[in-house]
């Protein structure tokens, strides 16, 4: 059965007299730092030493520690930097500082999951993950809206996990939009497949195919950059505000029958097929093995395909047309 929860069912009164410790002052941790500040909140930042976010997390009125001095300050601890390095940073500065009745939390699930982090008994794990990127969860919250978020309750030892856990998500501006109740397997495994076949993965893949396929034929790159990437954010903004009733309603009746017609030879059952393995090789762990075990050779996949795409041409006309033009703020 779907829960969601919402302001009304959330008290910021739980985590009055509480110190948070929010590690990292990346996407995630900037904007969850400064809305639980602006919630009235008493928030430190947790950052390795030599940390480059230093001077912005203080300068935003934030009291900096290393990270082990944060947890041992804290009630309640989350972490906040990249899933490939909270593991190790666990382990040498997190674990020795929690005490009975903290809190560990995350907003991705993908350590507790796959067994890279394994908290001690005495202690609440859960997750509050924001469906954005950090930025937008920042901007929303400016604006007096919030974005929609997950909570997922690992270990409850205070009986208390779910009850903070909405606090933590009004906090940070969610329970504005709605939190859906869920598990650290479903998040962890449905966030991981939407990057990788959807959002970024599927569709960096697409994009690339379009625009590649107008160039090879001869038309110009800018006219290819202007129809397969620049409008895709106008149509996904159009399905976002709207559903697909709201995008085929603003778009023109021509490009909903190339839409409905043309769509379903691309996504075909080789495509579907794939997807489902995609999410076969995230379940049984192939993935989060390959994603370790990359970073522990320091990436060379990463930094290599990575480049290729730096050097492509889209990213060149893009660039280009970017500065030429005055569409982006
Ligand atoms: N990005 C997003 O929008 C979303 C992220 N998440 C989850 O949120 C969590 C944080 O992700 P995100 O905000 O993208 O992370 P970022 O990559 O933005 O985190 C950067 C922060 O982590 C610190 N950091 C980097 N490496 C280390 C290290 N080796 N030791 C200690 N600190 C380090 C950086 O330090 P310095 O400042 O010195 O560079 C910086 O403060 C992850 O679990 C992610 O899956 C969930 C939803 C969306
Ligand atoms: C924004 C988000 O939730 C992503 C794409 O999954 C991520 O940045 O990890």
């Amino acid at each position: 059965m779907l829960e969601i929860y919402y302001d009304k069912d959330a008290n910021l009164d739980l985590l009055s007299g509480k110190t948070i410790a929010i590690i990292g002052y990346g996407s995630q941790g900037h904007a969850q730092a400064q809305n639980l500040k602006e919630s009235g909140l008493d928030v430190i930042i947790g950052l390795k030493e030599g940390s480059k976010s230093k001077t912005t997390a203080e300068d935003f009125g934030f009291e900096v520690y290393n990270t082990a001095e944060a947890a041992a300050r804290a009630d309640i601890v989350q972490l906040l930097i990249p899933d490939e390095v909270q593991s190790a940073v666990y382990k040498n500065d997190i674990e020795k500082n929690l005490v009975e009745g903290n809190a560990l939390v995350f907003s991705h699930g993908f350590n507790i999951h796959f067994g890279q982090i394994v908290p001690p008994e005495n202690v609440d794990v859960f997750m509050v993950a924001p469906k954005s990127p950090g930025h937008l969860v920042r901007r929303m919250y400016e604006e007096g809206r919030g974005v929609p978020g997950l909570l997922a309750i690992e270990q409850d030892y205070t009986g208390k996990a779910k009850e903070v856990g909405l606090a933590y998500a009004k906090g940070i501006g969610c329970t504005r939009a709605g939190v859906i109740k869920t598990t650290f397997k479903e998040e962890t495994e449905t966030d991981l497949f939407g990057e990788q076949a959807v959002l970024c993965g599927g569709t960096t893949a697409l994009v690339k195919a379009g625009f590649e396929t107008l160039v090879e034929a001869g038309y110009q790159p800018e006219i290819a950059y202007f129809e397969c990437l620049h409008e895709l954010k106008l149509i996904v903004d159009l399905l976002y505000e709207g559903g697909l009733g709201n995008m085929r309603y603003s778009v023109s009746d021509t490009a909903q029958y190339g839409d409905i017609t043309v769509g379903p030879r691309l996504i075909n059952d080789n495509v579907k097929a794939e997807m489902k393995s995609v999410l076969e090789d995230i379940q049984n762990g192939k993935f989060a093995r390959d994603w370790i075990l990359e970073n522990r050779a320091n990436r060379p996949l990463f930094n290599a395909l990575t480049k290729k795409d730096e050097d492509s041409l889209l990213e060149k006309v893009g660039k280009k047309l970017r500065g030429m033009m005055s569409w982006i703020k």
